[in-house]
């Protein structure tokens, strides 16, 4: 998978030199089961057209230049992260449109006429509530319009799970209560960060992209995943952590070696011992209705 840094204004040679693909559209932090949808569907696409499969996304999250509602500053699935994910899912094109002001502004129709046809878009791919243009005038049905008859456009249609749309949000504000025992039913898997880790003798320090969104203060039963080798342990996340570092300590005085590779699966909640004890006890109570 090749990833390609687009500045705003694309150059006419840059244009000119692109490959004609099925372009998928999203943000797409976490790539969940909904995020997992499209993919798919550009992918049967790109390979009916035998065209490249793209997918278009921004960095950093558009809420953080626009500074409208919640900012995004941290990420499920910090940049270097997707790029991984996606090129397992057989993506061959990664257009990261660096996000600023001035991208902000573009309307619509001029975002249609540069960043997809520009680029040899054959087909467009997203989902249904899919925003695009100053001000996300342009939604999917608007999207049909500025192609003028150019490439076809697909609407994946909402996924759902519990009757609930599958979403960055709702795995950001299940994650950000701790509930991470929630996670697998959206996204698929486990929730996790992956990083280098560090034996300190009797505990081992994680060391990962400070871009992650990490879960609410608490200790959590974690996972340590190298290749096939798991080992269990407990994960404490305290907000005096420095950014990037996760303190482990590994069950049954068990021991990794120093600098491997881990991916730190988030399995379950266990304590919060920076919580009142009325909200710990209010949090206990939604595990045993959970159960
Ligand atoms: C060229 C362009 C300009 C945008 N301008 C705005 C904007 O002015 N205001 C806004 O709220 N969102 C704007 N957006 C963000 C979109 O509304 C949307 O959040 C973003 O494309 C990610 O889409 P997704 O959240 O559906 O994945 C813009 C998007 C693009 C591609
Ligand atoms: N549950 C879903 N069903 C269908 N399409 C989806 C779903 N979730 C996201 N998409 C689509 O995936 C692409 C990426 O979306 P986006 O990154 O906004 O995801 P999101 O989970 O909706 O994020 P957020 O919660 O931050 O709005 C867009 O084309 C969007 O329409």
């Amino acid at each position: 998978m090749k990833t390609i840094n687009l500045n705003h204004p694309i150059s006419n040679t840059f244009k000119e030199n692109s490959e004609p693909c099925v372009m998928a559209l999203g943000f797409f932090d976490g790539i969940h089961l909904g995020h997992r949808q499209i993919i798919k569907t550009a992918k049967s696409l790109a390979d009916e057209k035998n065209v490249q499969l793209a997918v278009m996304t921004f960095f950093p999250h558009p809420s953080s230049v626009i500074k409208k509602g919640e900012q995004i500053t941290t990420y499920l699935t910090p940049l270097a992260v997707k790029e991984k994910m996606f090129a397992k899912l057989g993506v061959d094109l990664l257009y990261v449109v660096d996000f600023n002001t001035e991208v902000a502004k573009i309307p619509h129709d001029a975002f249609v006429d540069e960043y997809l046809f520009g680029l040899k878009c054959r087909h467009a791919v997203a989902g249904f509530d899919y925003k695009y243009g100053f001000k996300g005038k342009g939604d999917m049905a608007q999207l049909n319009v500025d192609a003028v008859g150019r490439f076809g456009v697909t609407i994946v249609e909402k996924q759902e799970k519990h009757n609930k749309k599958i979403s960055s949000t709702l795995l950001r504000d299940l994650i950000s209560s701790g509930k991470v025992e929630d996670i697998p039913d959206y996204l698929g898997q486990r929730y996790e960060c992956r990083g280098i880790l560090h034996n300190k003798g009797k505990h081992h320090v994680l060391y990962i992209d400070p871009d992650y969104f990490l879960p609410c203060p608490g200790a959590y039963e974690v996972s340590l995943v190298n290749g096939s080798l798991v080992t269990k342990g407990v994960c404490e996340v305290s907000s005096s952590d420095r950014p990037g570092e996760l303190n482990v300590r590994l069950f049954h005085d068990q021991s990794i070696a120093n600098e491997t590779p881990i991916h730190l699966h988030w399995e379950s909640f266990i304590a919060d011992y920076e919580m009142d004890p009325l909200h710990a006890q209010s949090r206990f109570d939604d595990m045993e209705v959970n159960m």
